[in-house]
């Protein structure tokens, strides 16, 4: 069986992993390679893991791979964090939201004490801004929300930047799990991404957006041999 860049990453990743721990199940489909893999080694070395999944995908593969998942209370530590990312700046920035999870994956990506990133090498980029940028915006009022992204976006200097609410194959509004529309803001690049989370996360309406800077504390990129491991 030849092992693909992402599960190679996901591999690297599960070495990470100790006895006892509590970990947070990140989204899409290199984190299902980890969370695939999580479930083998619960299994083949009698390991006492809780795990916390960050959409109704993962915690359906979590159940399939035998990983017990919990509730986290005031007191749960988080002691890793394994997700995938859309992007991954030279810096450890990332894009993600591409499976419109990014709400509840900054959530406990926030909360983790360690935030491993897992991608192959086509996400790994110089600059964020390629990939759209999903943005998740309340139902109410959201055409409001839209003109107001528009126009603050202009004001940064992205006039005219293509803002498309996300739709499934049959037409219909994709909704995150927690019922919230999604805008995939096609930026081209992206120069200041600290100042754009702030200001986009200032718009009343915007639930949060894509960017997640300064979060990761390690990002392993899978490539056509081996891995490339970056600590920040
Ligand atoms: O909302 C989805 C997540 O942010 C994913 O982690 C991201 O889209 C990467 O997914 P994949 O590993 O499938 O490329």
């Amino acid at each position: 069986m030849s092992t693909s860049q992402k599960e190679r990453a996901a591999l690297a990743a599960l070495e990470l992993v100790r006895d006892g721990m509590t970990i947070g199940l990140g989204t899409g489909s290199t984190a299902a390679f980890f969370i695939e893999g999580l479930g083998r080694k619960i299994r083949e070395e009698g390991l006492e893991i809780e795990a916390i999944p960050t959409s109704q995908a993962s915690d359906a593969l979590a159940r399939k791979a035998g990983i017990e998942l919990i509730i986290p209370d005031e007191t749960t530590v988080i002691d890793l964090d394994v997700d995938g990312a859309d992007e991954v700046s030279a810096e450890g920035h990332l894009i993600k939201g591409g499976g419109a999870a990014l709400l509840r994956e900054k959530i406990i990506a926030r909360a983790a004490k360690q935030f491993v990133v897992i991608a192959d090498e086509s996400k790994s980029v110089t600059e964020l801004g390629a990939f759209p940028l999903p943005i998740e915006i309340e139902q109410f009022g959201f055409a409001l929300t839209v003109r107001a992204l528009r126009d603050m976006l202009a004001g940064e200097g992205h006039e005219g930047v293509e803002l498309s609410l996300r739709h499934n194959e049959e037409g219909s509004f994709v909704l995150s799990d927690g019922g919230n529309f999604i805008v995939d803001a096609k930026l081209g690049r992206i120069r200041e991404p600290v100042a754009l989370e702030s200001a986009l996360n200032m718009i009343p309406g915007v639930v949060d957006c894509g960017l997640f800077i300064g979060m990761a504390d390690q990002v392993i990129i899978g490539t056509a041999d081996g891995i490339d491991t970056r600590r920040y």
